[in-house]
């Protein structure tokens, strides 16, 4: 079972490797260009993607590897009043879109976070972004759901196993981070 594991993980990053490197570097550039411009980072997911979305912001607002200038990102998962009263008063579907009506500014960066492509309140946030302005970059899996008409680049991972999903996304969030050291 574990040389199973590992070994679909390694099919899995050949798989990044020999189809998706231009997106991730079409990701690159909108972020590069929303940290240049002083725009802010907003990220969301569920589960597990709801850790990854803390897990990149906090790279970016504390440090990743070089010492650097703090920069403006923020996970729309950690506020557990804004999210139990959104949820309980408009309803889990509006969790993340009320929060990006209430932070978003025009060329702020919204990067959505799911594995299927498909989460109610990660498409309902991503229709909110895209109407005030915003860029929007999706991690996602499975063909990339219905997420992909609203992101300017979706990274769709080619697997249809959430883990190893899971696996190349938070990769790829460091990929991210390493691009925006490099301004640096
Ligand atoms: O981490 C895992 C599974 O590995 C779970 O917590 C997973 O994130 C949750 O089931 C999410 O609700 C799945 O949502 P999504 O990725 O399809 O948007
Ligand atoms: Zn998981």
């Amino acid at each position: 079972m574990i040389l199973n594991e590992l070994n679909h993980h390694k099919q899995t990053i050949d798989k990044v490797i020999a189809e998706i490197i231009p997106q991730i570097e079409e990701a690159c550039k909108i972020l590069i260009e929303t940290i240049n411009s002083g725009s802010k980072v907003l990220l969301a997911g569920n589960g597990g993607s709801a850790a990854d979305a803390q897990h990149i912001a906090a790279e970016l607002t504390g440090r990743f590897v070089k010492e650097r200038i703090a920069l403006p990102a923020l996970a729309l998962t950690v506020d557990t009043s804004a999210l139990t009263a959104i949820s309980n008063d408009y309803g889990y579907e509006k969790v993340f879109a009320r929060q990006v009506e209430a932070f978003a500014k025009p060329n702020d960066l919204f990067i959505a976070i799911s594995t299927s492509g498909n989460s109610g309140n990660i498409l309902a946030a991503l229709e909110t972004a895209k109407k005030l302005g915003c860029k929007t970059i999706g991690l996602s899996g499975r063909g990339g759901g219905a997420m992909t008409g609203l992101c300017d680049v979706n990274i769709i991972i080619p697997e249809n196993n959430t883990a190893r999903i899971q696996e190349m996304h938070i990769l790829i969030g460091h990929i991210l981070c390493t691009a925006v050291d490099n301004l640096y």
